[in-house]
């Protein structure tokens, strides 16, 4: 429903009363000019945004056309750079510069550290996300595999002792490893005390030490001799040791120790985008409210956990006191980013005169930035604050080159306009995921110069924008072989290189790609070390838990110091980012190799698709064909989608193979989903099925789809089952 609430566009009441009721009240802004205002922002930028859109359709079809005439023929990169140039794909980088973003938080500048994302559509998860700053290392080295499961370390229904004490065995490691004692290892302490402004550890035989490198020790709470906690400074990160020697644990540790509590989650991203589901009005107000009751401080939820109802609020700062006295307040909450959409979808919300409906990215773009500056209203001992130096943190994703990060920043700019917010307060995220801003990124840097707050190689969208910008080249190679070639490692760097080049380091950071394997926490904490020592700042992790074990990589790298060096190391070459990564002309698949790749696409595409499609769930973990718990969302789709799209161009498979796979895939899938509260299986009858029939889309219409995105199917299709329940 909507209604004409100016004269020049329909606004939909649901969320003009939202607006007007629960957001605008707590601003001095006047309801009538904001109105207005909202109204001229969306009537001048729709079409620009529009034009855009169009530019990349262009520059598309410019591309095929391209593979097409040079098909079979030996690749020529010169020649193919020089036709990238011609049509304005490939830009003048222009003069060197360094960004001028001012008023970031230390989050963002000087810490380097997690950055956990989470949908925004779920209050319980986000709750948890913004409170995972502080994480329980001994909760995530006893519930992941990183301490092994095997033999008599099994996790059972009660408490293992065994497990718990290899948990402590562990972490005392750390404390040996990153907080050294002048003599002697923190498995023997026996108490810790506070001398004068030292910590002491005391051992059983009467002895003491104090730390290696003294100006470790921060603070503590409790009596000097009897301290309950101990706060510890590492590479810009805190860890607190908690003491308590009637705890579960503490009663059984020598010096008391009841947990070890690591700074973690540095920065959330609340995510409006890949991970969430919000089709309509409906959903939209809904992501906004939890985004509201976050920047308000006042967000909660209660739910059914391990036999008792919990309600989950938001965490208050931390209270310590100083070496000399003083008070040490440190923040209890992540510091909030907000992920807008990008510029391709429309919806509901506003639409004009005509019934045109406005590009969901502006609407986010006003409705996220009204509602974050509220924050900017509290005062320096409000116990719920997100930015302590006056900004909104917006990241901006799928953005295609240089001209779509100029309309952002512009938009933003409008923005501040039209809340009355001083100029630049609202900071740029630029995720570097789509192929045509990798190749100028220096230019999109500059165009965001006063305002970036970070980029970040979303490699899982630019895995998905390579395939489909190359579609006609040539078939890909399988999915998995992709991740070893040539151009991903020429991106990664190249992201690094210019991001140090255009001296990000102390104003913005330079981040990293999702760690999509939630439950494989072992294989994470030897892997994504590579993340701070590629010269990352932070890097993203999928949830809580991850965020405290990756911060001990932070730990043991100490990254704005490597990223001096790393200024001085040869750089990545363009040319090697444009190597597409296809098949051989001479390279042969086998019959089981196709089938075995089709079964692992196709099971996550369904296993994904069906929860989006029927439930509304815009991020869920799903077995891959090898039983491997994968984070899918819609850019693990757009892979997957455009890759069995890429095989079908080539003949690498055929319709009737895929379409045969997707049936026996849909069986395993229903059957993977047999507990799943309102699961609708679609295996029996899939023409039946919306969701079926949605996937089906995605991979068959895959080719024609703009950047082989997967929005505008997937809003299709949900929007028909939210149709079907309502009648
Ligand atoms: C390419 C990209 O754009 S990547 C960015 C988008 N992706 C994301 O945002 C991933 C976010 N992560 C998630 O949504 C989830 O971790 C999933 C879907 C991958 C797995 O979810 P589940 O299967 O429910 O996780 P699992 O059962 O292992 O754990 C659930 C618990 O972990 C918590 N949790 C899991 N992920 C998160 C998260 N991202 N933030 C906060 N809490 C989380 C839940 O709150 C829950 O704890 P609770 O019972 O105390 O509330
Ligand atoms: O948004 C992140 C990505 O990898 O895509
Ligand atoms: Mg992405």
């Amino acid at each position: 429903m909507t209604m004409p609430a100016q004269q020049n566009s329909q606004i939909h009441q649901g969320f003009y009363r939202f607006i007007n009721e629960e957001v605008l009240p707590a601003t001095e802004l006047n309801p009538v000019t904001f109105w207005q205002g909202f109204e001229q922002l969306v009537d001048d930028l729709s079409p620009v945004n529009q034009s855009l859109l169009d530019t990349r359709e262009r520059l598309q079809q410019q591309i095929d056309h391209y593979h097409n005439q040079h098909q079979g023929e030996r690749f020529d990169t010169a020649h193919y750079q020089k036709f990238l140039q011609d049509i304005g794909y490939l830009r003048d980088q222009g003069d060197d510069f360094t960004i001028e973003t001012s008023n970031v938080d230390d989050e963002i500048a000087t810490i380097a550290g997690p950055q956990l994302v989470v949908p925004i559509a779920n209050e319980r998860f986000a709750l948890n996300a913004a409170n995972a700053r502080w994480g329980s290392l001994y909760d995530a080295f006893y519930g992941t595999d990183v301490i092994p499961r095997v033999n008599g370390l099994k996790p059972g229904k009660r408490f293992n002792e065994a497990r718990g004490n290899a948990v402590i065995k562990q972490a005392k490691d750390f404390l040996d490893r990153v907080f050294p004692l002048e003599q002697g290892s923190h498995h023997n302490v026996s108490a810790y005390v506070v001398y004068y402004k030292h910590l002491l550890a005391c051992f059983p035989d009467g002895s003491q030490s104090g730390l290696h490198t003294p100006c470790q020790f921060a603070g503590l709470t409790g009596h000097k001799e009897e301290p309950t906690a101990i706060l510890l400074q590492n590479n810009g990160l805190h860890i607190e040791l908690t003491i308590n020697r009637k705890g579960a644990i503490g009663q059984h540790d020598l010096a008391g120790i009841n947990d070890i509590l690591m700074e973690s989650a540095v920065t959330t991203i609340m995510d409006f985008e890949d991970s969430v589901a919000t089709v309509d009005a409906e959903d939209k107000i809904h992501a906004y409210r939890n985004w509201l009751g976050l920047i308000r401080g006042d967000l909660h939820a209660s739910f059914q956990k391990g036999g008792s109802t919990q309600l989950r609020q938001m965490h208050k700062d931390r209270f310590y006191t100083g070496k000399n006295g003083e008070e040490i307040r440190l923040h209890g909450r992540s510091l909030l980013l907000c992920r807008n959409v990008g510029l391709l979808m429309t919806n509901e919300l506003v639409a004009n005169k005509h019934g045109l409906q406005a590009p969901e990215g502006i609407v986010d773009a006003v409705v996220t930035c009204l509602i974050a500056m509220q924050d900017l209203q509290k005062q320096d001992n409000d116990s719920i604050r997100n930015s302590r130096s006056g900004s909104i943190y917006i990241v901006k994703p799928k953005m295609h080159g240089p001209d779509e990060v100029a309309f952002s920043c512009n938009l933003f700019e409008r923005v501040e306009q039209l809340l009355g917010l001083p100029e630049n307060t609202i900071k740029i995220g630029i995720m570097d995921e789509e192929r045509r801003t990798t190749v100028n990124l220096k230019a999109c840097i500059r165009e965001a110069k006063q305002r970036l707050c970070f980029i970040n190689t979303g490699f899982l969208d630019r895995t998905g924008d390579e395939i489909h910008t190359s579609m006609q080249a040539g078939a890909f190679l399988p999915k998995g072989a992709i991740k070893e070639q040539v151009w991903i490692k020429a991106y990664e760097n190249w992201n690094v290189d210019i991001g140090l080049a255009c001296g990000l380091p102390g104003k913005a950071q330079i981040g990293k790609g999702m760690w999509a394997m939630p439950d494989e926490m072992a294989q994470m904490m030897k892997t994504k070390i590579d993340h701070p020592r590629a010269g990352a700042n932070t890097a993203w992790v999928p949830s809580p838990t991850a965020a405290t074990l990756h911060a001990l990589h932070y730990h043991d790298v100490d990254v704005f110091d490597l990223q001096q060096s790393l200024q001085q190391r040869s750089k990545a070459k363009l040319a090697d980012i444009l190597t597409i990564p296809l098949m051989a002309a001479d390279q042969t698949l086998s019959h089981e190799d196709v089938e075995r790749e089709l079964e692992n696409n196709i099971q996550g595409i369904l296993g994904y698709v069906v929860r989006w499609i029927d439930l509304g769930i815009g991020c869920s973990k799903v077995p891959d064909i090898n039983h491997v718990g994968l984070m899918e969302d819609r850019a693990t789709l757009r892979i997957s989608s455009q890759h069995i799209a890429n095989w079908l161009e080539h003949g690498i498979c055929n319709d009737a193979q895929v379409q045969k796979v997707m049936l026996r895939m849909a069986a395993i899938v229903d059957e993977q989903n047999a507990t799943t509260e309102n699961y609708q299986p679609m295996a029996t009858a899939p023409d039946k099925s919306i969701a079926f029939q949605a996937a089906r889309a995605l991979i068959f219409e895959g080719k024609h789809q703009p950047s082989g995105y997967t929005e505008p199917l997937l809003h299709h299709y949900r929007l028909l089952v939210k149709q079907q329940a309502r009648q």
